[in-house]
């Protein structure tokens, strides 16, 4: 077996690790990571990316029955502790795939969006019908998976996304977004992202 392959199997976090709704490090707000981070918030941080990436690879989604996802953060996986990946390409192109350490919404537009078919969560199995209300545009600040301190503006998908990862660092769920008096109907003014 190749390397490439044997790190996949030895570090690889599959859905056996993914903590379900009702587990208690989902309504935690974390602890920022101590930086520069440890080897071993290196390694998990690296692991989580490994993880959306394979998420997305039919035949180990198939292989290890993977659910894709284009975010994870750490209290999914049981560790209370401000980090995310992410791993996906925009509408337009372009690509977001890293890690982020301490990742916090500095600015944000008035300006709301949400995805037309909803969020999907891998922490929540079950279709939680309804509109996410998110910020249309967001700027984040936070630290990446080679240590480098970045500021981000993000719009559309990607700051859908962000902003559903960050979420789960304050404890909050996609559907605590929801307005249950009327799930459907986008608030006024809010775009749609496709
Ligand atoms: C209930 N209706 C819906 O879910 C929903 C319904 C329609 C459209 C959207 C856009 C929806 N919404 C939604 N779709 C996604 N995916 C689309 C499919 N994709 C994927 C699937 C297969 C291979 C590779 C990939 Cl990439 C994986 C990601 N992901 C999220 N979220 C919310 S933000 C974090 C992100 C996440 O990773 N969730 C696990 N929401
Ligand atoms: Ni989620």
């Amino acid at each position: 077996m190749e390397f490439a392959q044997l790190e996949r199997m030895s570090l690889m976090i599959t859905m056996d690790d993914i903590v379900r709704e009702g587990h208690e490090t989902l309504r935690q707000r974390t602890e920022n990571v101590t930086l520069p981070p440890s080897d071993e918030d290196q390694y998990t941080l690296k692991e989580m990316l490994q993880f959306i990436k394979n998420s997305q690879d039919e035949e180990l989604a198939e292989q290890y029955d993977l659910r894709p996802g284009v975010g994870l953060a750490a209290p999914q996986i049981g560790l209370s502790k401000r980090m995310m990946a992410v791993h996906f390409t925009d509408a337009n192109g372009r690509e977001y795939s890293n890690g982020y350490y301490n990742p916090r919404i500095v600015s944000h537009s008035v300006e709301q969006a949400y995805l037309p078919g909803g969020e999907g969560c891998l922490s929540v199995d079950r279709d939680v019908p309804g509109i996410v209300p998110r910020h249309a545009r967001i700027t984040v600040k936070a630290t990446t998976l080679d240590g480098e301190d970045v500021k981000i503006r993000l719009k559309g998908y990607a700051a859908c996304v962000f902003q559903h990862e960050i979420d789960h660092l304050n404890g909050v769920m996609f559907y605590d977004h929801i307005n249950q008096d009327d799930p459907m109907t986008p608030p006024e003014g809010a775009v749609s992202v496709d």
